[in-house]
């Protein structure tokens, strides 16, 4: 190991994986991944069916355990840690499922306040205006929306009571799992500037899985494509598409979105 492997990470790495590998039974789902996400910027994780990017993220939220490597998050090895010490990390992440993942059998008010009511002891009053408030922030208006179900509101407004109940314990990272999944190309656009506009407000940590190639360009200021269990390439989008490795060439050209055309998040330089 080198000293930079060695190294423990810098303050502005948020989440760094260190040769990581995850086996099940006899099947090595990942073979020795290296990865940094800074503080305030998005990493998104493209890559095929298969890859091993859900089992990465359960790693990262600290939702399953590596074989071996180091998994720092805000400079701690979390890699060996007692399940104690588990619970007070895994409160750092935020979690944006694939259509929102709300229960539908409560109302939009008791879907955004559930990880208050779980892991605090706030009381009832204090809950009301913090969930109201969240809901505003997202623009959406509290006293119409928190009394409705998610079954009334459309594939936009879920998305933005799901990160208002990710966002609810305040976290530093935000994890999102395949945001734009299933969604028309208008609204995955509003979820993008959602992903964004997030980052800026709050200064969160993104990190997204995502098959979205155009996606990934709008807002990744760095993107990391996995293959078959390893970091093929990592960079900005610009420099897999235009850099020296053909494997991450030809897989943002075999998803068939003109690129070209898109903007660009990492335009913009993000806030330290
Ligand atoms: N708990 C588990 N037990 C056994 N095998 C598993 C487990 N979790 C994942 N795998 C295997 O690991 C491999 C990678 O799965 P993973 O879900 O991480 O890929 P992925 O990149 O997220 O794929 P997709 O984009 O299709 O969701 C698959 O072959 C899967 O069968």
């Amino acid at each position: 190991m080198d000293q930079a492997q060695s190294a423990p990470p810098r303050s502005d790495e948020t989440v760094v994986l260190r040769q990581v590998r995850k086996t099940f039974g006899d099947q090595e789902v990942l073979r020795g991944v290296d990865l940094t996400a800074r503080r305030a910027e998005t990493t998104v994780i493209i890559g095929g069916s298969g890859a091993g990017k859900t089992t990465l993220l359960r790693l990262i939220v600290a939702l399953d355990r590596p074989t071996t490597g180091d998994i720092f998050i805000e400079g701690e090895n979390i890699a060996k840690m007692s399940e104690n010490d588990l619970n007070r990390i895994r409160k750092k992440f935020g979690m944006v499922y694939q259509y929102a993942a709300l229960l539908d059998s409560i109302s939009v008010f008791d879907n955004v306040a559930f990880p208050l009511v779980e892991h605090t002891k706030l009381p009832k009053k204090e809950i009301y205006t913090r969930v109201m408030e969240k809901l505003e922030i997202l623009g959406l208006d509290p006293k119409v929306v928190a009394p409705k179900f998610p079954s009334e509101l459309s594939g936009g407004m879920r998305k933005r009571v799901g990160l208002a109940r990710a966002l609810m314990l305040e976290p530093p990272i935000l994890v999102y799992d395949e945001p734009t999944s299933g969604l028309d190309p208008l609204t995955s656009r509003i979820v993008d500037d959602l992903i964004e506009e997030m980052r800026e407000r709050f200064g969160v940590t993104s990190i997204v899985i995502s098959h979205d190639i155009a996606s990934c360009f709008r807002i990744a200021h760095q993107a990391v494509l996995l293959i078959k269990g390893k970091v093929e390439a990592a960079g900005t989008p610009d420099s897999l598409l235009e850099g020296g490795n053909e494997v991450a060439r030809e897989f943002i050209k075999n998803s068939g979105v003109d690129v070209h055309g898109i903007d660009r998040v990492t335009r913009r330089a993000p806030k330290r």
